[in-house]
C-alpha cells in the first residue's frame, strides 16, 4: 500500500515538473525571441518539448516513470549548461541553476543525487570556463561565478540533507507499518497464524471456485487446565508452543493451522476431503504420542480431541466452523483423545 502511494504521489510531482517546466520555458522561449535572442528562444521551445514528452510518458506509459523523470533531469542539465554558457538573456541565466538541487535529489535519491551534483558542479564549472575563455558572454570577475557556485553547493547540501532524513524517515515508517501488518497476523506465543488471519484465509478459499472442497479441523487440547495447575502456567505455554511445533511439521506445502484462541488450533486443509483430513489427525494423534513435552525434568504426555467439517457449499464460513466445533464437542464427550467427522 505504501509503495503504491509513494508510486501515485511521485507520479503527480513528476507530472507537476513537467507542466511548470513546460510553462516556464515557453514564456522564456516568447521572451528570448521578443528580445532578438533567436538562439536561446530555440533552446527554450526545443526544452519545452522534452517537458511536453515527459509529461505524457509518466501519464500514460505506467512502467516509464523512470525514463520520464530522467529526461526532465538531463533536459534541465542541457539547458543550464547553455544559460550558463551563453548567459542566457542579460546574462541572468546562472541564477536558474539552484531549481536543479532539489530536482535532483528528489527524483535519483540521496547517494545517486549527490553524484549527480558533483558533475553537475564540474560542468557548471567548465561552462563558465568556456563562456570566459571564448567570450559568448561577459561575466566581469571571477567574483559572480564562484558566488553563483558556492550558493549553489550550499542549496545542494542543504537539499541533500533534507532528501536524506526524508528518505530515512521514510524507510523507518515503511518497515513499521509492514512490521505492524505482520503483528496483526500472529499469535505472539507460537508463531502461527491467528484467527484474524485464517479467517481472512477462510473467506479467500470459500470465494475461489478453484479450491472446491477442502476441510476444516477444530482442535482442543484436553485437560489443558490440569497442566496449567499441576506444572503451571509457563509450562502450559510451553506445551503450547510444543504443539505447535508438531502441528506444523506435518502439514504439506498448502495446509494451514492458526492458534484459535486459549488451547484451541484450526486448521484448513485445502484440495482435502474428510477421508484425507481423517488421515491427518490420525498423524497428528500418533505425533502427539511421541512426543511428549520434556520440561523442567517432567515428561508430560499431551492428548487432543478434534472435530472435522468437509465444505463444499458456499455458505457462511461461520457455519461450517459451529458443525467443527459440535464434533469436537463430541469428541470430548466420548473419552477426549479423538476426532469425530
Ligand atoms: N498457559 C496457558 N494457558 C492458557 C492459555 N490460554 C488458555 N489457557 C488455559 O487453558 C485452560 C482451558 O481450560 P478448559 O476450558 O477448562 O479446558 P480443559 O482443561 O482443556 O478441558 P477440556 O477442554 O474439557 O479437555 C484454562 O485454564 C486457561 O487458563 C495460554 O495462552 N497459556
Amino acid at each position: 500500500m505504501s509503495n503504491y502511494s509513494d508510486l501515485a504521489q511521485r507520479k503527480l510531482i513528476i507530472k507537476l515538473f513537467s507542466v511548470i517546466g513546460f510553462l516556464t520555458t515557453s514564456f522564456m522561449s516568447v521572451m528570448a525571441f521578443w528580445g532578438g535572442l533567436g538562439v536561446l528562444s530555440l533552446v527554450l521551445v526545443i526544452a519545452s518539448i522534452c517537458f511536453v514528452i515527459s509529461f505524457f510518458v509518466t501519464a500514460f506509459l505506467h512502467k516509464r516513470l523512470l525514463l520520464a523523470s530522467t529526461t526532465i533531469l538531463y533536459t534541465i542539465y542541457i539547458l543550464m549548461f547553455y544559460l550558463v554558457l551563453t548567459g542566457g538573456s542579460h546574462g541572468t541565466g546562472p541564477l536558474w541553476i539552484y531549481v536543479v538541487a532539489p530536482i535532483t535529489f528528489f527524483i535519483r535519491g540521496f547517494k545517486k543525487g549527490i553524484v549527480d551534483i558533483f558533475f553537475f558542479v564540474l560542468v557548471m564549472l567548465y561552462a563558465f570556463y568556456l563562456a570566459s575563455t571564448f567570450q559568448f558572454t561577459d561575466y566581469g570577475t571571477l567574483h559572480f561565478p564562484s558566488r553563483i557556485i558556492l550558493t549553489f553547493i550550499i542549496v545542494a547540501a542543504l537539499s541533500g540533507l533534507y532528501e536524506h532524513f526524508r528518505q530515512h524517515h521514510s524507510e523507518k515508517l515503511t518497515l513499521l507499518a509492514q512490521k505492524n501488518e505482520l503483528l496483526a497476523t500472529i499469535d505472539p506465543l507460537t508463531n502461527l497464524p491467528n484467527r484474524r488471519s485464517m479467517m481472512a484465509k477462510l473467506a479467500e478459499l470459500k470465494s475461489n471456485d478453484i479450491n472446491p472442497v477442502f476441510s476444516i479441523i477444530l482442535l482442543d487440547v484436553d485437560d489443558f487446565k490440569k497442566i496449567n495447575d499441576q506444572y503451571g502456567h509457563f509450562v502450559g505455554d510451553h506445551a503450547l508452543t510444543h504443539l505447535a511445533g508438531i502441528f506444523t511439521q506435518q502439514l504439506t506445502h498448502n495446509d494451514l493451522v492458526a492458534r484459535w484462541g486459549g488451547e484451541e488450533f484450526l486448521f484448513v486443509l485445502p484440495n482435502k476431503d474428510k477421508a484425507k483430513a481423517l488421515q491427518l489427525t490420525d498423524t497428528l494423534h500418533g505425533a502427539l504420542k511421541s512426543q511428549p513435552l520434556h520440561i523442567d525434568g517432567y515428561t508430560i504426555s499431551i492428548t487432543v480431541s478434534m472435530g472435522i467439517a468437509e465444505i463444499t457449499d458456499s455458505s457462511a464460513i461461520e457455519r461450517d466452523i459451529q458443525h467443527a466445533d459440535a464434533l469436537l464437542y463430541q469428541a470430548k464427550n466420548s473419552g477426549k483423545n479423538r476426532t469425530c467427522a
